[in-house]
């Protein structure tokens, strides 16, 4: 979008209830989409796709499919809020009845909190730019999250009752997981996923190999705090070091890399793991890929 279309849409004429109502269905066409970019991918290490349940006997890819469909108008109201201005407890509030909804869609399993929480704050944070007429580069956005909501997520800490997975190895590890990642403004979304899913596109990949060069760029550096519930720091470590010699082998510019990529797969299956944080942040990459693309065509 030029920067004439942002002036526009930034002025007072401009903020209507029905430029809301539309970036609010864009932001959810584009975070389903983006979701459905994960899913679908395969091979990807211990994850669930079409094609297999990975490391996972209580969730296949129509849990997946479920959990997707419950989440439809959720991503729509989190980007109308962001639209809105609204303060951190309504967000969290919003991903709260989200994260009901997807376990009553899912028979109680945990498909999706960890892309509630990351693309919900990611939309909230592309609709507020695009109210303000700020275009939606990567410095804004990334800077976006912690600046409105920083306060909020900081203060939000630890909820009462049994600790979550994610709390669990953050006090064992020091690991500061999904709550971390957003108050750094998303480093695994904008310094790794997304400069990998550009490197590829401009190489020539197709959309497949694409996401799999960025999934293997997050394997290889992001601390998942699944890998690291299930697997300790060794599994964690596993994983990386299989991501990084797939990398080091030329990823998915070198001939062989499926086979490869499912070798790897298949391992992580044997051990267990399952890293479902980097399959967000490749969620999220995919979402503020797409969101951007859109904006440059219009
Ligand atoms: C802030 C919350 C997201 C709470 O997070 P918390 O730190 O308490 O931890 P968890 O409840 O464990 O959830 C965090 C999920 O975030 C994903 N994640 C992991 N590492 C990273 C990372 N480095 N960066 C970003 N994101 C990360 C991951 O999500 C995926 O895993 C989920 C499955 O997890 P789990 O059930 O533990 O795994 P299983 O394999 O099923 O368990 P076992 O079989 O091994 O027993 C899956 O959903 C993926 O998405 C982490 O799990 C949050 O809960 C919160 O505050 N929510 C409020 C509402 C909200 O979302 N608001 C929106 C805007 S404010
Ligand atoms: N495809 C997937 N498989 C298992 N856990 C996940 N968490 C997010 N996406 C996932």
């Amino acid at each position: 979008m030029t920067q004439q279309a942002f002036r526009c849409l930034a002025s007072p004429a401009a903020v209507t209830a029905p430029d809301a109502a539309d970036l609010a269905r864009l932001a959810a066409r584009l975070a389903l989409r983006a979701l459905h970019d994960e899913l679908s991918l395969y091979p990807k290490p211990g994850l669930v796709s079409p094609r297999d349940a990975g490391s996972h006997e209580d969730m296949d890819a129509g849990t997946f499919l479920r959990s997707l469909f419950a989440l439809r108008h959720y991503y729509a109201r989190i980007a109308a809020a962001g639209w809105h201005d609204a303060d951190f407890p309504v967000l969290r509030d919003l991903g709260i009845a989200a994260e009901t909804r997807m376990l009553r869609a899912t028979g109680g399993v945990n498909t999706h909190r960890g892309a509630i929480f990351a693309l919900g704050l990611l939309a909230a944070a592309g609709a507020s730019l695009w109210r303000r007429g700020v275009p939606p580069d990567d410095a804004a956005w990334r800077a976006e999250v912690p600046r409105r909501w920083g306060r909020g997520l900081r203060l939000a800490g630890a909820a009462a009752g049994t600790p979550s997975h994610g709390m669990q190895v953050a006090m064992r590890y020091r690991a500061s997981g999904a709550r971390g990642e957003a108050l750094a403004g998303f480093p695994a979304v904008f310094d790794l996923a997304l400069p990998a899913l550009r490197q590829a596109r401009s190489g020539g990949a197709d959309w497949q190999a694409t996401r799999l060069h960025a999934f293997f760029t997050l394997l290889a550096e992001v601390e998942d705090t699944n890998l690291l519930y299930r697997g300790g720091q060794a599994g964690l470590e596993w994983m990386r070091g299989e991501a990084r010699a797939f990398l080091a082998d030329g990823s998915v510019f070198s001939p062989g890399w499926f086979a490869r990529a499912q070798a790897v797969h298949r391992q992580a299956c044997a051990r267990r793991l399952s890293p479902g944080g980097s399959a967000d942040m490749l969620a999220a990459a995919c979402f503020v890929f797409g969101w951007q693309a859109h904006m440059e065509a219009a």
